[in-house]
């Protein structure tokens, strides 16, 4: 398989600078979030990066002083012991001081990094789910921008605070190497040609490997969703009764494992490629290091290094490879956390839908809802709506019919404006649904589709919901559950509308269908400035009784509104004013209950079988 087209070019190095355009961005993210961490790093980072050579120069002198003291000592005719030892003593307590700031901060490094991880994992978590609220339903139901989604969600909001960690490890460590190579330039320019050439080949080989991880991690993610999924159906409480009824444990765990054999078995091969490069290439630094120190014994036993110097360009020698290795993984890291951020700014620049219109008030008030010649395809998919016409008045019903799959509740999300027409265009009081303002628009109307949700909140707020501008109105809660029926069950309830639902949260209730689909029908009610009302399936789940009920107060109810009624059931559909039959996206029968029975055709045919089965 090929790596999708959006992956980064495959030579290891060609556009290996381009990606750090992410670099800037990171560390803006993270002034954002806190400028006082940030500062505060930066100092920690400055202090952790200089002390180390001091040190190294501090012992230096220690190791001389001790030298020339002994040599003081014995050649001193009355020798005082404590007055010999009183300067050397003095630069050990130094140095002993020097390791303390080192090691304070590298604690504030730690700590600012540990805060800091938590607050910009919470801010860019915000940022992923702020700009989800944006995308349209078609970009939801686009695997690609799934698979972007999960991908920036998974990982990019720890990389920023990798990144940017990694930014200031390397700035430490290129400070120490300054330092250092201010120390090692005394001794030999050549000194610091070895150090280099020592340690290049390791960074060439983790910046390859990287790049390849980035692109295995990219290709895969539909497998790691698909395991994501599985992991979800196994173990949550709304399909494990059916997993478990149909014994499919051992069916998707297989399928699991499989997956993860498969993915493991790329991952051992990267990771042993990786490490056996490592190690092979950084044996060429070992290498290099003890060329150095065979040239620094030489030069020490000729004579021309003391003991101090010799004991710190060893030391300098030893750092100094480590820090340059530490700053040189750090870049191919970066390059990394560049990779999976470029994740993140592809998800967050995903282009939304530009909202077109203003109007918060048609042209025509009044004129009600009209579909004028629409038709309709899914993105890549054929058309599932040929030409629909018609026209709702304020005060009239309509209730669509067909089999299922034939496009009805495709007709109420083109209403809903989820999605737009291909083909012509529907007017409400007057004006293209394109040209009104979203809120606007969805304000007026009031919609339970089959699938509504069920909140894990409580029963109140699961009415609340409605209507966010009443979210938290018990008051409004509970006439819109007397409105749908739902407050004889709701009454009894432990703690009535504070009662929570589902089985997510300690102390949960779990409803049955029907009472489901009351709260759902009282939410709807909760939206009392919307006179367009749609009910897609409302009473499947309830009981002969509740769903007469049901529509005797819905009728009621929306004697000024316009509604429209998705219903398989003739009984409840048989009052509507108007009654429209569409079949494989055509309508091809409309009129009142009686005007299709005489007709005799589809209606006719359909409402006589289904009478049949009740006799
Ligand atoms: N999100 C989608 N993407 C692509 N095709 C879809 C999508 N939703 C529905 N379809 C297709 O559109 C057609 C109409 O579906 P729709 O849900 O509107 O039917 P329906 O009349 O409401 O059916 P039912 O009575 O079963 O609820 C079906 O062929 C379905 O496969």
């Amino acid at each position: 398989m090929t790596p999708p087209s959006s992956a980064p070019p495959h030579s290891p190095f060609s556009g290996f600078f381009s990606v750090f355009r992410y670099s800037r961005r990171a560390l803006a993210l993270v002034w954002e979030t806190s400028r006082w961490m940030m500062l505060g790093l930066a100092i920690c980072t400055l202090i952790a990066g200089v002390l180390p050579a001091v040190a190294a120069w501090v012992g230096q002198l220690i190791v001389d002083g001790v030298v020339a003291a002994m040599e003081s000592y014995q050649a001193a005719s009355s020798p005082n012991l404590w007055e010999t030892l009183t300067p050397v003593l003095g630069l050990v307590a130094l140095e002993g001081l020097i390791i303390a700031f080192i090691a304070l901060a590298q604690r504030g490094l730690s700590a600012q990094q540990s805060l800091l991880r938590a607050l910009l994992g919470q801010k860019v978590n915000v940022m992923i789910l702020e700009k989800a609220g944006t995308l349209s339903l078609s970009q939801f139901e686009d695997s690609e921008l799934y698979d972007k989604l999960t991908r920036a969600r998974r990982e990019a909001s720890t990389r920023p605070l990798a990144l940017v960690n990694k930014t200031f490890g390397l700035l430490q460590n290129a400070i120490s190497l300054v330092s250092f190579g201010f120390l090692l330039v005394q001794f030999s320019p050549w000194a610091i040609l070895i150090l280099i050439a020592g340690a290049l080949p390791v960074f060439l080989s983790e910046a390859k490997f990287s790049g390849d991880a980035f692109r295995l991690f990219r290709w895969r993610s539909p497998q790691t969703r698909m395991q994501m999924y599985l992991e979800t159906v196994l173990a949550r409480e709304d399909s494990i009764k059916e997993v478990k009824l149909f014994g499919l444990e051992g069916l998707f765990l297989q399928r699991y494992r499989d997956i993860f054999t498969r993915l493991f078995a790329e991952d051992r091969r990267l990771t042993l490629r990786r490490e056996s490069w490592g190690f092979i290439l950084g044996l060429l630094g070992t290498l290099t290091f003890y060329a150095a120190y065979g040239w620094v014994v030489v030069e020490t036993v000729a004579g021309a290094l003391t003991l101090g110097q010799m004991t710190m360009y060893l030391m300098v020698f030893k750092q100094g490879q480590g820090a340059l290795s530490a700053s040189l993984t750090a870049v191919s890291g970066m390059y990394e956390d560049n990779l999976y951020l470029s994740n993140l700014y592809e998800y967050l620049e995903q282009p939304t839908e530009t909202e077109e219109g203003q109007l918060t008030q048609g042209t025509t008030p009044g004129d009600g809802l009209r579909f004028e010649h629409v038709s309709f395809s899914y993105p890549g998919g054929s058309e599932v709506l040929h030409d629909i016409s018609l026209h709702l008045a304020p005060g009239r019903s309509i209730a669509l019919v067909g089999e299922n799959g034939s496009g009805k509740t495709t007709l109420i999300k083109l209403l809903t404006r989820l999605y737009r027409p291909t083909k012509g265009r529907i007017l409400l009081d007057g004006s293209d649904l394109n040209h009104w303002n979203t809120q606007a628009l969805r304000e007026r109307v009031g919609v339970i589709f089959q699938d509504f949700v069920r909140y894990q909140l409580s029963v109140g707020e699961n009415l609340g919901v409605g209507d966010t501008h009443a979210f938290g109105d018990e008051q409004r809660w509970q006439q819109a559950a007397h409105d749908g029926m739902a407050d004889s069950f709701i009454d009894r309830m432990p703690q009535g509308y504070q009662t929570q639902l589902g089985r997510w949260f300690k102390n949960g209730q779990e409803l049955s269908g029907g009472q489901w689909q009351k709260v759902a029908l009282s939410r709807a009610y909760m939206r009392k400035n919307a006179d367009i009302l749609v009910l897609d399936e409302p009473t499947a789940a309830m009981d002969a009784a509740a769903e007469a009920e049901v529509f005797a107060r819905f009728r009621e109810h929306s004697r000024d509104k316009m509604t429209i009624l998705i219903s398989h059931r003739f009984s409840t559909v048989r009052s509507a004013d108007q009654i429209i039959v569409i079949d494989q996206g055509t309508i091809i029968e409309r009129g009142t209950h009686e005007t299709l029975l005489a007709a005799n055709g589809q209606y006719a045919l359909l409402f006589n079988l289904q009478a049949e089965g009740y006799q």
